[in-house]
């Protein structure tokens, strides 16, 4: 591969510590120089409006859309993303080369140790639509406070007492040195989003070459569950920021893939598991989903 190639990445500190973990991987697996590869941050919509919800910023790819750019226009060589941020359905021209070993999935209560030992109308801090209605469900009395910014952004304004507990992803809290904040809430009580912990490479479809030599360094196990996960907000028709949860894990006898639909105030529209041998079956289980949530919702989701 001809070097320096450029990588590029939004300007995060969680951003370009992801950046760093897989320029690092990539120079020990081809055995490049340090200076191989060079990383170009890049702002995106969602980085330049901080104080909006992300619904008001329109459409898809406010993590995605100046990056996806740079990239056709030759200005970067390949991406790096959070995969939850990457929309479900990707323009033909850019392919998901390689997805790394997948971090902890879990979310961490940050401000008590469980949700359950919230006191009683205590405010949690969260833009994230999933997470709200987890929430709601899990504890109505609960006040939602909309929390948008990056990761220390949102640790910060907690600090200011802007709420009393937030969530944020394990996976991003570890990733920037932050191992020991927060409390690891189970699976069972809240399913993750979907690609949730796991980083992705993208590249444009049409350098083979490229997209070869960014393979080595992806993870298969990862990247089936990562793939039957957006195969099914594909198929709902959902994406980032939709009150979905799932999780695909791969099992001895098949992927095992669990999701769940909610609205926003909380009720759990449709709930539902299966065992997949390829990860395109998520689209079954999505469509098991669709019948089964009522027509209202049916309205939230084009699948
Ligand atoms: N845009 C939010 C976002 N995108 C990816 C991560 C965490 C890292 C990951 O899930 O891989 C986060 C922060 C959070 O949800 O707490």
């Amino acid at each position: 591969m001809q070097t320096p190639l450029r990588l590029g990445t939004r300007g995060s500190p969680l951003a370009l510590a992801q950046a760093g973990m897989v320029a690092r991987v990539l120079e020990q697996t081809h055995g490049l120089a340090p200076d191989a590869i060079t990383i170009v941050p890049i702002r995106t919509g969602g980085d330049k409006v901080q104080d909006r919800p992300l619904a008001e910023l329109g459409g898809k790819g406010v993590w995605t859309k100046e990056l996806d750019r740079a990239l056709l226009a030759g200005d970067i060589d390949f991406a790096v993303h959070s995969m939850k941020d990457v929309e479900s359905v990707r323009p033909a021209s850019i392919v998901i080369a390689a997805i790394l070993p997948r971090a902890d999935v879990r979310d961490r209560l940050i401000g008590a140790a469980a949700i359950d030992d919230l006191p009683r109308g205590a405010r949690v801090g969260t833009s994230s639509p999933r997470r709200a209605a987890q929430l709601r469900r899990l504890r109505p009395d609960l006040e939602i406070v909309p929390f948008r910014g990056n990761v220390d952004t949102r640790l910060a304004r907690l600090e200011r007492g802007e709420a009393d507990a937030t969530l944020l992803a394990a996976a991003g809290l570890d990733r920037l040195g932050r191992d020991s904040v927060g409390s690891a809430v189970p699976i069972g009580t809240m399913l993750p989003a979907a690609a949730q912990a796991a980083i992705g490479i993208e590249a444009r479809a049409r350098d083979a070459d490229l997209l070869a030599w960014l393979a080595a360094v992806g993870d298969r196990e990862t990247e089936r569950c990562i793939q039957a996960e957006r195969t099914l907000l594909a198929k709902l028709g959902g994406d980032c920021r939709s009150p979905v949860a799932a999780l695909a894990t791969q099992g001895k006898t098949g992927i095992h893939l669990r999701a769940e639909i909610f609205s926003p105030d909380g009720a759990l529209h449709a709930q539902g598991e299966a065992l997949l041998n390829e990860p395109n079956e998520a689209a079954r289980l999505a469509q098991r989903l669709f019948e089964a949530a009522p027509a209202a919702l049916r309205a939230q989701f084009s699948g």
